[in-house]
């Protein structure tokens, strides 16, 4: 009998219920269910449906820190591998109070999809650790920083695992996590993890990379949509790495940004926020707190305005059942990972909103990561208009990939999105074997 390489011969295949939500705010099971109408399409088989439905390895550190008055306090850490079949596992690190097990594995599975879905050479991690680092003083981040390394060094390695910063994290927390490493293994070692200040390795453009992807992509949406963004009157919810860049991006490319916040606030100036000024602000008073250049509105009601574009860059579960039926954009641009749930799906495509889904909006930092990874093995470093011309080409090629899938299958854009990246994650299973 001849084997098929590109398709194994496996048992029955049983699937959870699709259109069953145990809990509309869980994001594993939110990634769980938009995974399996994608393996569904793909008719995936069961083989590889059951290995790329589980996480390859999950570690949960305690991380005892000792704080600025004299206590101990012991914190928990994770660092979720979630497959590996195409590279060392990539994705950043997130500290805050909400941080879950589930959620750290769907951040994790969800970064094996980005990576495919923009043709990296990587799988896919995320890490956090439960701690709320807006109380903490910079002595206490490091301490923190250092120890949950340590507790994860088994792990990390440029061939192995290599985070990067996400919610709460930044170049300075990736700087201690390289040295930690670098002193663990003897030697300095800047591939590690990307991120980094580009005096010790980090590269030109990533800061803004994951802002500048989510210009683009909104950019060739528009496009297709016969809209352009020049004009477009945009909103974005969290104003940290992600929000600020991407709205400082559009509103260079002529876009009015009319809607911001933060987790102190929203702001609304129906002639378009002057986005540098409150980029000023946050960097003087690390919140848009008291921002006086546009009037305050509820939270909630900057996901509702009128907008062309909605850019939600702040969290999971922000766009839910419960305000997708009132949600105005044309456009959605999902900077964060997981901000829409996977209930409220239909109800956005049933209001015939062209939804960006978050592995594509916001690869843009995993490739410029890719490229600092690449980079640093080389002991070569690019200029920053190479960095941003190679982001673009990958950009823009991927969103055509996705959209041309959608429109072959008839899908949206997140199911053709996922059906893209797990058919490249299940072709490297089958050639290299299930055990990969
Ligand atoms: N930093 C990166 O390169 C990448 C980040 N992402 C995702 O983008 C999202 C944001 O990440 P970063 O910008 O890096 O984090 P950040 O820590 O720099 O900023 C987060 C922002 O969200 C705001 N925020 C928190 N809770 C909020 C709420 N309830 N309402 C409104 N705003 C709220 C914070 O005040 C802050 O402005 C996350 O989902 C992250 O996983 C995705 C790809 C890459
Ligand atoms: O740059 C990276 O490696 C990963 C960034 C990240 O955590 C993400 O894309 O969600």
């Amino acid at each position: 009998m001849a084997i098929d390489l590109l398709r194994l011969p496996t048992d029955s295949i049983v699937r959870p219920d699709k259109d069953r939500f145990l809990n509309e705010e869980n994001p594993f099971e939110a990634m769980m269910s938009r995974f399996d109408r994608a393996a569904e399409l793909l008719d995936l088989e069961p083989g590889i449906y059951k290995i790329l439905r589980n996480p390859e390895k999950q570690l949960i550190v305690s991380v005892p820190v000792m704080m600025d008055n004299g206590d101990v306090e012991v914190f928990t850490g994770y660092r979720v591998l979630y497959n590996t079949s195409r590279g060392p596992a990539k994705g950043g690190i997130r500290f805050d109070l909400n941080v879950t097990l589930e959620e750290v594995k769907a951040l994790a599975a969800w970064m094996t999809w980005k990576c495919a879905v923009v043709n990296l050479p990587f799988g896919g991690a995320k890490g956090g650790v439960i701690c709320d680092p807006l109380s903490m003083s910079v002595g206490e981040l490091e301490r923190v920083t250092r120890r949950y390394t340590k507790g994860i060094i088994s792990l990390l390695g440029p061939d192995t695992d290599v985070p990067a910063p996400d919610v709460n994290t930044n170049e300075r927390v990736m700087a201690w996590l390289m040295d930690t490493y670098s002193m663990h293994v003897g030697r300095t070692e800047n591939a590690v993890t990307t991120g980094k200040p580009v005096e010790m390795g980090g590269s030109l453009g990533r800061k803004e990379a994951t802002g500048r992807g989510c210009m683009l992509v909104t950019k060739e949406a528009l496009t297709h949509l016969g809209m352009d963004l020049n004009g477009a009157t945009i909103a974005v919810q969290g104003f940290g790495n992600v929000g600020s860049i991407a709205a400082r991006l559009m509103a260079q490319q002529g876009a009015k940004v009319i809607g911001i916040s933060d987790r102190a606030g929203a702001f609304y100036n129906a002639k378009g926020i002057d986005i540098d000024a409150a980029i000023k602000h946050v960097q003087q008073h690390r919140s848009l707190e008291g921002f006086t250049g546009g009037d305050a509105i509820d939270a909630e009601e900057l996901l509702t305005l009128e907008v062309d574009v909605l850019v939600p860059a702040a969290l999971e579960n922000v766009i839910t059942t419960k305000n997708a039926p009132r949600i105005r954009a044309k456009v959605i641009c999902e900077g964060a990972n997981g901000p829409t749930t996977a209930a409220a799906d239909p109800i956005l495509d049933e209001k015939g909103i062209f939804v960006i889904p978050d592995i594509l909006a916001n690869a843009g930092g995993v490739t410029v990561s890719y490229f600092e990874w690449v980079q640093d093995r080389m002991g070569y470093f690019w200029s920053e208009a190479i960095v941003n011309e190679r982001l673009g080409d990958i950009m823009t090629r991927s969103f055509g990939d996705v959209l041309q899938l959608s429109k072959q299958h008839r899908v949206n854009m997140r199911t053709a999105a996922y059906m893209l990246s797990i058919s490249r994650v299940a072709t490297v299973h089958r050639l290299r074997g299930i055990y990969a």
